[in-house]
């Protein structure tokens, strides 16, 4: 079969501009009247766009309001290369491989076009476009009115002149690329919607394609990416940082938001069809939901604890898991230093006091930091932290963990946790949110600690014995504590909150804002986006917490074959067996296992016969199989 001829519009197609808007901004940059200018500038690009102008009329009145020169020329096609779309960018191969057979054809201007032709590796005569003319002073008259393509039905006239062979293929955003499907001189017309939308050209177009790998895949053109990446929807619960949605939507991902979090039956309804799922805290992601997820490929903890997940289950459905468990530890430590200075000064009460007219100025009972005792329990990334920053302040530290870890400073490592609540002037919660930690702290551990103790929980609700806390605050055992994490949390700010901790002398609860500052979130919405990214794009599972890590580069021009399956003896053999009798070419092969699943990733050559992958996927143990090329 003869692969067909692509022949792309430049405007708002292969670039996310249009040329003349660009130049309107550059060259009107000091004009008194540039807003009206440039306000009359786009209504006549919109309208040629649409029809409802005819192109050349558009394009000569457009040029008059402008007054351009060759400097104003010269600055956009300097910088035309960042404009590139974004699934241009991503498709960079496609181009350089296909180059031949693909041409520019575009009302724009011959050398805006030339940086990118040239970086798409696009021969100058298949750049098919107007040339400015410019006066003896570089100031631009008009365009080559010889030129087919500075008038109406310029395309497809310029099209057949071109006597190509094979199918013809039309990409573009705008009237007069339908023109080039209404007169007859491409065999199919995508309307490109990535950057800019027409109604009227999706009419008469054979397809609508919000991205290049949407044309690629329809055509059957092996692009960047397997499957079109706009058809993989990710769904961010929680209010997610919106630097997320950005880098997943600038690689060209279908991304949804909603601000709260779900219930279980909600998020079974809310996940059909949706592939990537991100969360934080709150949205428990059970056996249930994962069991009746239809294409779930990975779920993203936007924050440090996976405890809401099933790990196990996610594994056991091939369901990729991922957190930040770094980037919001700095933000609870500070928290954890400024609600202790805070309880050992009783603010939070004689504030309250304040806004109710009470002065009362007293020392007693406030203590300086400076030389008490901090028993932190959890030394992990946050616990380890805070024992630092601690020290900064002149505390002693002391601390309990079930893992051997390294004392920083001069903490104190403690063998059991008795020992460290025996002897601890503040006692700080940091251990993680795994079943068996549920109420590690009860009436028992308040009973051991040393009277007047203060007590802070910024690590997970459960871990604590809530009942027992409130009374042990009542019986003035413990003279105060902060609580951030509760073992019931409403899941949207628009829903009640209850605690028997409320209404307590010396109490300060807060709604699980630890890890909440702006900073945290960035780098979280930063970090997860880009280990969500590495294992769509590249199958790797640096930083996954349920299945094997294996680290790995892009793949380049070759064929990867993702394989999880159960860790049961034979699969790597069988599948072996099964890629050598289709004659595949292995270019490069990863296995690691854990006691649970095993992950294989084959770089193979690209030639080969597609029904090898159907008898991959079926082979005995196989939890899910992708391939990306
Ligand atoms: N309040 C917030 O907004 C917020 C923000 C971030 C993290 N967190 C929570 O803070 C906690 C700590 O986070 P991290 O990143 O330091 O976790 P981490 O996994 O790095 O450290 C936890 C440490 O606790 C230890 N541990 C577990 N159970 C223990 C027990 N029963 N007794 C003693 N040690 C035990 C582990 O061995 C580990 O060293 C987690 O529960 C996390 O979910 C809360
Ligand atoms: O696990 C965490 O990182 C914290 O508990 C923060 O959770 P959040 O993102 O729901 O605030």
């Amino acid at each position: 079969m003869t692969s067909p001829v692509f022949i792309f519009d430049f405007d708002s197609t292969l670039v996310r501009i249009e040329t003349l808007e660009a130049l309107a901004d550059i060259a009107l940059s000091d004009a008194p009247d540039a807003a009206a200018k440039k306000a009359e500038i786009a209504a006549l690009t919109d309208q040629a766009m649409t029809g409802q102008v005819d192109f050349g009329t558009a394009l000569r009145r457009r040029l008059d309001l402008l007054a351009l020169n060759r400097s104003h020329v010269e600055a956009l096609t300097d910088r035309i290369l960042d404009e590139a779309s974004a699934s241009i960018r991503r498709n960079v191969d496609f181009f350089e491989r296909h180059a031949e057979r693909v041409y520019i054809l575009s009302g724009g201007f011959r050398e805006v076009i030339a940086p990118l032709a040239a970086r798409l590796g696009i021969a100058a005569d298949h750049v098919l476009a107007n040339d400015l003319i410019y006066d003896a002073e570089g100031r631009v008259t008009g365009v080559d009115d010889a030129n087919p393509l500075s008038r109406e039905n310029g395309k497809p006239e310029v099209i057949k002149a071109l006597n190509l062979t094979g199918p013809v293929v039309m990409v573009g955003d705008g009237w007069t690329d339908a023109e080039v499907k209404l007169a007859g001189a491409a065999s199919r017309f995508y309307a490109f919607t990535e950057v800019v939308s027409r109604p009227k050209v999706i009419e008469v177009a054979d397809a609508t394609a919000a991205s290049l790998d949407e044309v690629l895949f329809a055509e059957g053109v092996a692009g960047r990416w397997s499957y079109p990446r706009n058809r993989i929807r990710m769904l961010l619960l929680e209010n997610i940082h919106p630097a997320a949605v950005e880098r997943l939507e600038e690689a060209g991902y279908s991304v949804e938001t909603m601000k709260g979090a779900l219930d279980e039956d909600d998020l079974i309804e809310a996940i059909k069809g949706v592939h990537v799922l991100g969360i934080r805290s709150k949205t428990n992601v059970s056996a249930r939901v994962l069991e009746q997820a239809d294409r779930l490929l990975a779920v993203a903890a936007f924050c440090i604890g996976t405890n809401q997940i099933d790990l196990e289950a996610a594994a056991e459905h091939g369901v990729a898991v991922f957190n930040a468990p770094y980037s919001n530890t700095r933000s609870v430590v500070e928290l954890a230093i400024g609600l202790t200075i805070v309880l050992m000064r009783d603010v939070a009460d004689k504030s309250a006091a304040m806004h109710q007219g009470q002065w009362n100025k007293s020392a007693t009972g406030s203590r300086e930091l400076r030389g008490k005792t901090l028993g932190i329990v959890g030394y992990g990334a946050i616990g380890s932290q805070l024992s630092v920053l601690a020290e900064g302040l002149g505390m002693r530290v002391i601390f309990h963990d079930l893992s051997e870890r390294l004392a920083l400073g001069n903490a104190r490592r403690m063998r059991s946790l008795d020992a460290l609540l025996a002897e601890a002037d503040v006692v700080s919660l940091h251990v993680d949110g795994r079943k068996d930690n549920a109420d590690v702290i009860g009436a028992a551990q308040f009973a051991k600690m040393k009277p007047g103790v203060l007590f802070l929980n910024l690590s997970r609700g459960h871990v604590v014995d809530v009942d027992a806390l409130a009374e042990a605050l009542k019986s003035g055992r413990i003279a105060g504590a902060a609580v951030d994490v509760f073992p019931e949390e409403p899941r949207t700010n628009a829903d009640p909150f209850a605690s028997p901790l409320q209404g307590l002398k010396n109490v300060i609860l807060s709604p699980h804002i630890g890890g909440s500052t702006e900073e945290a979130q960035e780098a979280i919405a930063e970090f997860a986006a880009e280990r969500l990214l590495g294992y769509l794009n590249r199958g790797d599972t640096t930083f996954c917490v349920n299945l094997p890590n294996v680290q790995l580069a892009e793949v380049s021009r070759a064929h990867r074959l993702l394989h999880i399956h159960r860790n049961q003896p034979g699969v790597l053999a069988e599948l072996n067996r099964a890629l050598s009798s289709a004659g595949l070419n292995i270019l490069g092969q990863h296995l690691k296992t854990d006691e649970r699943t095993g992950y294989v990733i084959t770089d193979v050559d690209r030639d080969y016969d597609p029904e090898v992958l159907k008898v991959l996927r079926d082979l005995p143990g196989t939890v899910r199989f992708r391939m990306l090329h």
